[in-house]
């Protein structure tokens, strides 16, 4: 059974009196039906969050009279918004180094139709995944990273960013750390799965730190990708239990558990439109 055609409006603005009401009746103003709509209130810095999904058929015929009017009403509340259709995915390139968890996880849930988003490409620092991706009838890019080739090789995934016209980057266990200006250019557009309960055990080795600290709980954390490696705003985590028995090969084997299942919800709240990105931090509207 497909998913209801529909607009997904989200908007985030200083808080203050009348933001709902005025929304809403902008929506019925145009013959919006609303099938689903979330507001949350920020109270310490007083800000107004709301993601409404809209029918499609009920406002698609005066679209463009909706958006012109909606323009004006998020100038007079000082707002940023954005409307998403449904109906036409985001185009996705994933980028993987050797681990192929995440990467399996996320072709297997594109083949099955899950995927409310479209892989176009997967760049890979290795051409180890090569044969697993072009099996799914993907395109696949070897772009080696070293020292001294950092810099053309990240012009490299760049150009082919352009080229795909992709809307989203994944980090589905990429092992480089990306470049501040590419981090800058795409800010909001960049997810990664890091393989710890953030902020703790940050880096490329987190099993290790966690195991070596004893802890009782691991975890994995989906997140929007800033130039500080690992501190960007979370978007959906998750834990599990772990003791004293357990060898640094069954925490990585207990962890793919869960980083790919946090990364397949974090993935679908950002194309599903439920994500805000406030500052360092997030309101996901599940
Ligand atoms: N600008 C950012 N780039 C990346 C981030 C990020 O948060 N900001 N996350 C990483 C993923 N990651 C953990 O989740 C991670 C990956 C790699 C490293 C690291 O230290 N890499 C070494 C090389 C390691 C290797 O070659 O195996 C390095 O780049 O020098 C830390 C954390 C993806 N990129």
């Amino acid at each position: 059974m497909t998913a209801p055609r529909q607009f997904r409006l989200t908007l985030a603005c200083p808080d203050r009196l009348g933001i709902a009401a005025a929304v809403a009746q902008c929506i019925v103003d145009h013959g919006g039906w609303v099938q689903e709509a979330h507001n949350h209130a920020e109270t310490d810095d007083p800000h107004f969050f709301m993601r409404v999904a809209i029918e499609h058929a009920s406002l698609a015929p005066r679209l463009d009279d909706f958006q012109r009017a909606f323009e004006a009403l998020a100038a007079r509340f000082a707002m940023r918004w954005s409307l998403a259709d449904s109906a036409r995915p985001k185009r996705i390139v994933l980028m993987v180094s050797k681990q192929a968890h995440c990467l399996y996880d996320l072709l297997g849930r594109m083949q099955a139709g899950e995927l409310p988003g479209q892989i176009v490409a997967v760049i890979s620092n290795h051409p180890d995944l090569r044969g697993l991706v072009e099996w799914h009838g993907l395109p696949f890019h070897h772009v080696p990273v070293t020292p001294d080739t950092k810099p053309a090789a990240f012009a490299e995934v760049e150009r082919l960013h352009a080229a795909y016209g992709a809307e989203l980057i994944v980090l589905a266990r990429y092992m480089q750390v990306l470049p501040p200006a590419l981090c800058a250019r795409q800010a909001g557009r960049i997810l990664n799965i890091h393989h710890s309960f953030l902020p703790s055990f940050v880096g490329a080795r987190p099993y290790h730190q966690a195991h070596a600290r004893g802890v009782k709980l691991i975890g994995a954390t989906c997140h929007y990708v800033t130039a500080d490696l690992d501190e960007g705003p979370i978007v959906e985590q998750d834990v599990i239990r772990i003791d004293h028995a357990d060898r640094i090969e069954d925490l990585v084997r207990t962890g793919q558990d869960v980083e790919k299942a946090v990364l397949a919800r974090g993935l679908r709240f950002h194309l599903e439109d439920r994500v805000i990105v406030h500052g360092h931090r997030t309101v996901v509207f599940r």
